[in-house]
């Protein structure tokens, strides 16, 4: 059976998770903390990142974008993209600009855990500015409209929801349910999906020194 490693918060993992359960593929979810010594991540990714994908055979694919073509090729229907050339590119970039964004709350959570004496302010708010930049062009991509990318469920709402929730997991100061209402509709929406609902993001207990 396929294996997904993945971490109880993991926004790229949630993507994973989400993206095999809209195409009912069957999976053993394997829940690591990748920041302590006992996890097995490092044996499947040389990056030492989870999540990885483990197929039957045994091989590992790992990076979510990637795991998400993979799947997209391995089980196409039904699609997660669009079958236009510029909408599927479309919702290509929403995922870059919601990664970008998880990329930064992790560097942000990990600036935060050094000693206050040694965290960069400057560094804080280069990353803060970074998630607050992509949230800007994402309530603008999105609009009103159902759908964030074309007329149905996709890549881009996958994305963006993944987005929405981890921020509530890893930076819930943030205002932006006072900014982008048309964000939190979006959101309520998507978490609703079975996909969603069974693949909540929670924090994690890590042990390990990390930084
Ligand atoms: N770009 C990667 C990011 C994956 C990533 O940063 N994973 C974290 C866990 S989490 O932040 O998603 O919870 C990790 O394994 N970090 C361990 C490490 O960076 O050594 C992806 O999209 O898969």
């Amino acid at each position: 059976m396929l294996q997904l490693i993945s971490a109880t918060p993991s926004p790229y993992a949630r993507k994973v998770r989400i993206a095999l359960a809209e195409k009912g593929i069957p999976f053993e979810l394997i829940t690591e903390v990748p920041w302590n010594s006992t996890t097995q991540t490092p044996r499947h990714n040389p990056l030492e990142k989870l999540p990885v994908l483990i197929l039957e055979d045994g091989s590992s694919v790992y990076e979510s974008r990637y795991i998400l073509e993979v799947i997209e090729a391995m089980w196409p229907d039904p699609p997660l993209l669009p079958a236009g050339t510029w909408e599927r590119l479309a919702a290509r970039k929403v995922e870059v600009i919601a990664d970008g964004v998880c990329d930064a709350c992790v560097l942000l959570f990990w600036e935060r855990h050094r000693a206050p004496e040694h965290q960069s302010q400057e560094w804080i708010a280069r990353q803060r500015r970074k998630v607050d930049g992509g949230l800007r062009a994402l309530a603008e991509i999105a609009g009103t409209r159902d759908w964030v990318v074309g007329d149905r469920f996709g890549l881009a709402d996958l994305c963006t929801g993944t987005l929405l929730r981890y921020l509530d997991v890893r930076f819930p100061e943030h205002p932006w349910r006072s900014q982008y209402p048309n964000l939190v509709a979006l959101s309520a929406r998507l978490e609703q999906r079975p996909s969603f609902a069974g693949s909540v993001p929670v924090p994690q207990v890590i042990s390990d020194k990390v930084v």
